[in-house]
């Protein structure tokens, strides 16, 4: 038997949408795999009960049926779905390395990146990596259709999960086609911050870089209280807030003496807005491994 860990991870960050993304030192999925004849899946844990274990219709099974690697999967959920902390993702980043293994598959982490996102495919309609690859590959990413960058950084990290389900599949329908040049040029000034302040460990610079007016925005109309919540955090010393992949969690950086006010501003302002919410203190941290 093959078991691994695999990240919560947040993607886009603001300025990066479809491109940024970095694992989360905390929480995580472990994903078991056994060979059997056909593949079949079983899931425990944080919001198994909305999660299929039919194999089409799981991101563990889909990268099985890819990889031509029939096992018996065993999925414990430490990441809640449908969180914007990707949930899916972990699944199919933990099954790619873990069945990777256990077929002896010759394969790169780029490849292992691309079959998972083919699980990621089957859930969200599309095929972006922006989440399995730093769930594979750990720290920063850039992912681009002729390659991948990682950075290892280490950065102070808060996550915010207010009790709200919002469907990757539903926040990508309100993603606007187009943008004005002016909102070009923050966008580009955003990642470049936000991408040089990865490279020096820097909160403001990455906080400074989360900026950005065109998919933020329409998402935040999805997360009751995401105003309050963002003001809250940078009163209590988050250098940056924004929405954590698709949402409905929310991301904040701040300087690591910060995160538990930032923590608590979080979750104290989603509830005066009436939604119920948690938050932990996490890091950017490493990709999948085999424990
Ligand atoms: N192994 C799995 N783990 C979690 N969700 C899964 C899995 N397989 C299929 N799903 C489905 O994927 C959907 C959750 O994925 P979604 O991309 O919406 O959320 P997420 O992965 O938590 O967030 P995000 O990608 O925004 O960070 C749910 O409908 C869930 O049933
Ligand atoms: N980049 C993706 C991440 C969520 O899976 C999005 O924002 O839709």
């Amino acid at each position: 038997m093959i078991s691994v860990r695999a990240p919560a991870t947040s993607a886009n960050l603001g300025s990066g949408f479809d491109v940024f993304g970095v694992a989360l030192d905390r929480p995580g999925d472990v994903v078991r795999v056994e060979k059997a004849d056909e593949t079949t899946i079983e899931v425990t844990g944080m919001g198994s009960e909305y999660i299929p274990e039919e194999p089409a219709k799981n991101t563990a099974g889909v990268v099985a049926n890819a990889l031509d690697a029939p096992a018996h999967i065993h999925i414990d959920k430490g990441i809640r779905p449908s969180s914007g902390l990707g949930s899916s993702a972990a699944s199919a980043a933990g099954a790619a390395v873990a069945l990777a293994e256990l077929y002896d598959r010759d394969l790169s982490g780029e490849d292992l990146v691309r079959v998972a996102a083919e699980g990621e495919a089957a859930v969200s309609g599309e095929a972006h990596a922006d989440n399995v690859a730093p769930a594979i590959l750990g720290g920063f990413t850039v992912v681009r259709d002729d390659g991948i960058t990682q950075v290892d950084a280490s950065l102070p990290l808060v996550a915010c999960l207010p009790e709200t389900v919002v469907s990757t599949r539903d926040a990508r329908g309100v993603v606007p086609d187009s943008a004005s040049m002016d909102h070009v040029v923050e966008t580009v000034g955003s990642a470049a911050t936000l991408a040089v302040g990865m490279e020096r460990d820097d909160p403001v610079l990455v906080g400074r870089g989360f900026r950005e007016s065109v998919v933020t925005p329409a998402r935040a109309e999805l997360i009751d209280g995401y105003a309050a919540a963002c003001e809250a955090a940078e009163g209590a010393g988050a250098t940056g807030v924004t929405v954590s992949g698709a949402g409905p969690g929310v991301v904040a950086t701040c300087y690591p003496g910060r995160r538990r006010d930032v923590a608590s501003a979080l979750v104290d302002a989603f509830e005066d807005a009436g939604v119920e919410a948690r938050a932990f203190c996490t890091e950017v941290g490493d990709g999948a491994e085999f424990v």
